[in-house]
């Protein structure tokens, strides 16, 4: 395995990079197998982004980032530049709806735009990724302490969370599962309520993976369920993540999230938001302008090849939805937090 520039191993429970091959966890097969798959060049990691082998935003700009420095290692001598150029272009077109893909591309491409051999591609976009998996890894932790802060410390307390924002989708520790992580390290989580996040079950299939594994104490609730858990006053906050954060603060994320942040404002519960400034798009000025990627049917009308509805019905399918910033309490990156969005916007912290 690659070493950090500590000198440390660089990898996580979901991807291990070696230098000239990626490791990459299949996501689709968990909880029921965990199985490996090798990436040794940028169309199998921008393949793996399309079939959501390994998928959430951060973990999707970094796979990417580690994808530019494998078309370096695996270019013909006489236009590696040229497949560079060509290998960014293919993973940008991998998904249309995480901006952390375009983010870490973009920080990629300045990279090799300073490289004058391909040796010195090689190198200096192995080091490049390296660096910006250990930002994200950074980023999730000072992310946890900022959560922790806006929950506070007096009692513990039990959270909801939205499909999946652990380690399975991020450098290594968590976006908003990370701020589950600190509260339970610090003795302050009661419980974790976790939606099965249908179609795709990242709730039922990760998040409960990633939370039994390490101990933590999580119900698995249907998403159907989220209403009567806040009517009953079993949760004092909503967590999830984000795949794109507009100027004005609105959010887009996975599907159903803004019906948990009505939810959540009908029974004044507390909506955080976490996510790395990496997520943050200061281009778009508000929600309406993100790109929402639509998925096959097929991932509502079946589970894994068994039928759920009939094979020829018509499907929606749209993977995230976009929160107003009016809906959000608290949106945590690791630059600080920005308390009600709707009246700073991210302006506050990105300029
Ligand atoms: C910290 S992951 C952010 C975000 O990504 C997930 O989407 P997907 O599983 O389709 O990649 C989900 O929206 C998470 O909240």
């Amino acid at each position: 395995m690659a070493k950090s520039s500590s000198g440390q191993a660089i990898g996580t429970v979901a991807m291990r990079w070696h230098g000239d091959r990626l490791e990459l966890l299949d996501q689709r097969l968990l909880p029921a197998e965990e199985h490996w798959l090798v990436a040794d060049g940028a169309a199998t990691v921008a393949q793996c982004i399309t079939d959501m082998v390994v998928r959430g935003a951060p973990a999707i700009g970094i796979s990417a980032a580690y994808g530019v420095a494998l078309a370096a290692h695996h270019a013909g001598t006489a236009d590696w530049r040229g497949e560079v150029d060509r290998a960014i272009r293919m993973l940008a077109e991998s998904r249309p709806t995480a901006v952390n893909l375009f983010w870490a591309l973009d920080k990629m491409q300045q990279v090799v735009s300073h490289c004058g051999t391909q040796d010195e591609a090689i190198s200096r976009l192995g080091q490049a990724a390296v660096r910006l998996h250990e930002e994200d890894l950074a980023a999730n932790l000072a992310m946890a302490d900022y959560g922790l802060e806006v929950i506070g410390t007096e009692k513990p307390v039990s959270v909801l969370t939205h499909c999946n924002t652990g380690a399975l989708a991020t450098g290594g520790y968590g976006t908003a599962l990370g701020v589950v992580r600190r509260l339970h390290e610090q003795q302050l989580l009661k419980r974790v309520y976790a939606d099965e996040t249908r179609p795709w079950l990242q709730g039922s299939r990760l998040t409960a993976w990633e939370l039994v594994r390490d101990q933590i104490p999580v119900t698995l609730n249907a998403d159907g369920a989220a209403a009567a858990i806040m009517a009953a006053g079993k949760v004092a906050w909503v967590l999830v993540g984000a795949d794109r954060i507009t100027a004005n603060g609105d959010v887009a994320n996975k599907i159903g999230t803004y019906n948990l942040a009505v939810l959540a404002r009908h029974h004044r519960i507390g909506f955080m938001v976490v996510a790395p400034s990496s997520t943050v798009d200061m281009s778009l000025e508000s929600g309406q302008d993100i790109p929402i990627e639509q998925r096959e049917g097929t991932e509502v009308r079946e589970i894994r090849g068994v039928p759920l509805a009939p094979v020829d019905v018509d499907v929606f399918n749209p993977v995230f939805d976009v929160t107003p910033a009016a809906l959000i309490d608290a949106i945590v990156t690791e630059k600080g937090v920005v308390r009600n969005p709707e009246i700073t916007g991210m302006k506050a912290l990105f300029t």
